[in-house]
């Protein structure tokens, strides 16, 4: 309700009058504060000693403080326009009063009395807000469960310092509260919704961080939003263990990165590590390898092929990308180095001078049985640092053999001779080969092991991964009954093909950071304790199983949507695969968010209906929040000039009322050409996004659908709805799926020809 309406609202405006002034007054003491620190830290660099540990730990200690007073300062400064978003009232047991206690995006202590000004949303007793009903209500902390009585629950809108609205709740969100922010319209990028996250979102963000997690939600749930709220919340619960470079979000793109990069400094969270898979996989690998567009195979299967030959093709990528991604090739691997395992160490005795100090047989047990548990270079490790305490052994018993046998032979010519010259010259003979072996010995000792070790291959995981496909034989050998013996060899020849070019293709980097881990091991240690994966329905099995052995202290949270799974491919079909193979079942839990935010119940169920064509009950559908709109329209128009020129139309009519965004969707990027063709001449033309941009601007935009994913817009035009194009395909239903997910308020769908019997019951 209007605050001005409400009963409290003098009290509240004075309570917010009050925090703004002394936010207002703590922001300009903390701003001397921070020129002061800065000034200092800058005097102390310049003249800095470092052999002087004083003028160290001033340094440190002052940077400390500089990083302190930076985050309050820019804490103060987000808390100058809206400090808080909500109150709740609590009354603890064995306590007389309730408190009351003002949640905002950070929290805010009065330096006079340590009074709590502002909690953190993050902060234990928040979840109150989040989670709990009115009446008895509890919550858990470091000290236990508190329990007591939730006597009030209001909420906020504040804008630029005024109080607007004032809504008293029971449950999590108030409708009302929730439709205004859901109702807004969308710029270029994320936004936060600490104040309106909703309970089934609350437990993801809140979920163990140490129990691998996976969620399942529709298009519009909030999944990405959730991820980085979670990363938020994890860096302030675990504030003393971890730092920010702790946690890490992956993601299909980089473009997308850049989309949400905007909510975890509003977040108040910086220095995250953020990667895409490929990014990612070629660090860890260390080789400079070219890798295929990724977009390039998802094209082709898009492009409506026609020739009986591009059919072919096309079942081929994808039987390669379905073998590659699988667990199924982890084996074929694990195959591979068993072979390569066995004939790993050279069959050679170990030896100094003709003394063997130990035989092949002796080694090969050692690499194959008693460090079997390590990856193989790390096994040759160890056997070298066997061979050198063998050697030292060895060395020392054969020395003192040859200093007796000196010893016995000066004695035998002395009582057997007359200390004559000859004798001399016997005893000096005797002596001297002695001395002479034994620096032989010495000679040589320092190079054996090294020469023996030397000949253990130290070929690269790349060199392996070529190796297993140029060999023709082991190749079908180690593939046979895995796949149809007659796909074995196009399969072995298309990945000679990338090999032989130059540019190999995403689906490798799993199967290469694996042939490393195993042979190699993972010598980095990544200091990473928690990832993040969002669209993770485009990652295969194969690359979760890959980021979980090689970040084994990590957690995981995981987080996508099978309906949009265009990339299914290479990615996941069915999460219980993910918790089977790279989680073992080990305590992963899957959750499912099926309320859409995003966009109103017309698009919702005009989507639903697209993806409901393909049949396949386990598809989670989504269920709208209850927000209406206007109906998806679906036109028909006798040209693509036709359809251009009433998008043209509609786009002035909506940037007038004050929309933001506008994504014009077509499904290939030859359709998007086609389309910006009639836009050119306009004086605020439209830009194709190519999936190549580094940074995503907003504005009208044109994307084909395989792009669109991630991205959300306050009006979407698609532009080709036509049957020639979106046939009735699994892969074209998706397409338009996530392509139809993306508007917040208005859907448009044009068409020539005839409509695709997908979208036979949108409009109806
Ligand atoms: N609790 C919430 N309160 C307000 N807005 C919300 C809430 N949850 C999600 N939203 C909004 O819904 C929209 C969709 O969120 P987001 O992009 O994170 O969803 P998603 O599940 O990742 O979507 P998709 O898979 O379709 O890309 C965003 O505009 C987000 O701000």
């Amino acid at each position: 309700m209007s605050a001005k309406n409400h009963p409290d609202f003098m009290e509240e405006k004075e309570h917010l009058d009050y925090t703004l002034g002394y936010v207002k007054e703590n922001l300009e003491s903390s701003i001397k504060e921070k020129q002061r620190i800065d000034q200092e830290v800058s005097s102390a660099k310049r003249h800095f000693d470092s052999s002087e540990s004083q003028s160290y730990i001033g340094l440190m200690v002052n940077t400390m403080l500089q990083d302190r007073v930076e985050l309050r300062v820019k804490n103060l400064e987000k808390a100058e326009g809206r400090p808080y978003f909500a109150r709740i009232d609590f009354k603890e047991e064995g306590k007389k009063v309730p408190e009351k206690l003002y949640i905002g995006k950070m929290v805010l202590i009065r330096d006079e009395d340590q009074e709590l000004i502002i909690v953190d949303w993050r902060a234990p007793i928040a979840n109150l807000y989040y989670e709990a009903r009115l009446g008895e209500a509890g919550y858990l902390c470091p000290d236990g469960n508190i329990s007591g009585d939730l006597t009030l629950k209001r909420q906020f809108t504040i804008d630029d310092g005024i109080l607007k609205e004032i809504f008293d709740i029971d449950i999590t969100t108030n409708d009302e509260f929730l439709q205004t922010y859901l109702g807004a319209n969308a710029d270029n990028r994320l936004k936060d919704i600490v104040s309106t996250i909703q309970v089934e979102q609350n437990q993801i963000i809140r979920a163990d961080m140490w129990k691998p997690l996976i969620v399942q939600g529709a298009a519009g749930s909030g999944k990405t939003t959730i991820a980085l709220h979670r990363i938020a919340y994890l860096i302030y619960t675990f504030e003393k263990r971890f730092n920010p470079e702790n946690f890490m979000i992956i993601a299909s793109n980089k473009l997308f990165l850049n989309y949400i990069s905007t909510v975890l400094p509003e977040l108040g969270v910086e220095r995250v590590k953020q990667s895409t898979f490929q990014d990612f996989a070629l660090e860890l690998i260390g080789e400079k390898l070219k890798i295929k567009d990724t977009s390039e195979k998802l094209i082709r299967f898009v492009n409506n092929n026609t020739t009986q030959t591009e059919i072919k093709e096309n079942v081929l990528l994808r039987k390669v990308s379905e073998l590659k991604s699988s667990i199924l090739f982890k084996e074929v691997l694990d195959d591979y180095v068993s072979i390569i395992e066995e004939k790993y160490i050279p069959n050679e005795d170990f030896k100094i001078a003709s003394y063997t100090v130990f035989t092949y047989d002796e080694i090969n047990k050692l690499f194959l049985n008693e460090y079997r548990h390590l990856p193989l270079m790390k096994r040759v490790q160890e056997i070298k640092k066997h061979l050198t305490n063998g050697l030292k052994r060895r060395k020392e018993s054969l020395v003192e053999r040859l200093q007796y046998n000196c010893d016995r032979t000066v004695a035998r010519l002395k009582s057997t001779m007359e200390d004559t010259a000859e004798r001399r010259s016997l005893i000096i003979e005797a002596i001297d080969f002695k001395d002479n072996t034994i620096k032989g010995l010495e000679k040589e000792s320092k190079k054996v092991v090294k020469d023996y070790i030397a000949g253990i291959s130290k070929a690269n995981p790349f060199q392996y991964y070529k190796d297993f496909i140029n060999d023709r034989e082991l190749f079908h050998k180690l593939l046979k009954e895995k796949i149809a013996d007659e796909d074995i060899e196009p399969v072995r020849k298309y990945s000679l093909v990338c090999i032989r070019s130059g540019l190999m293709e995403i689906e490798d980097l799993a199967p290469l950071i694996y042939l490393k881990y195993c042979i190699y091991g993972m010598d980095e240690k990544i200091p990473v304790r928690h990832v993040v994966i969002d669209e993770a329905q485009d990652f295969s099995v194969f690359q979760f199983y890959v980021l979980k052995k090689i970040i084994p202290e990590s957690s995981f949270t995981i987080l996508g949507d099978l309906c949009q799974g265009i990339h299914s491919y290479r990615g996941t079909m069915d999460w219980k695969d993910v918790m089977k193979y790279a989680f073992e079942d080990s305590n992963c839990q899957l959750l499912t968010l099926e309320q859409s935010y995003r966009t109103t119940v017309e698009i919702t169920e005009a989507a639903n209906s697209v993806i409901n064509k393909i049949g396949d009950s386990n598809l989670p559908l989504s269920k709208p929040v209850i927000r209406h709109g206007e109906k998806v329209s679906v036109i028909k128009k006798d040209s693509r000039a036709e359809i251009a020129n009433d998008i043209r139309e509609k786009i002035k009519e909506f940037t007038k009322a004050g929309f933001k965004s506008v994504a014009i969707i077509t499904k290939t990027m030859e359709s998007c050409e086609d389309m910006l063709s009639y836009f050119k001449k306009d004086k605020n033309s439209p830009y194709i996004i190519t999936g190549n941009e580094k940074e995503y601007k907003g504005g009208v935009v044109i994307v084909p659908s395989y792009l669109v994913k991630g991205l959300e817009f306050d009006v979407c035009f698609i532009a080709d709805g036509e049957g020639e194009q979106y046939k009735d395909t699994e892969l074209d239903a998706k397409l338009l799926y996530v392509s139809m997910t993306r508007p917040l308020h208005k859907l448009y769908i044009y068409y020539t020809g005839t409509l695709s019997s997908l979208l036979n019951d949108v409009g109806r």
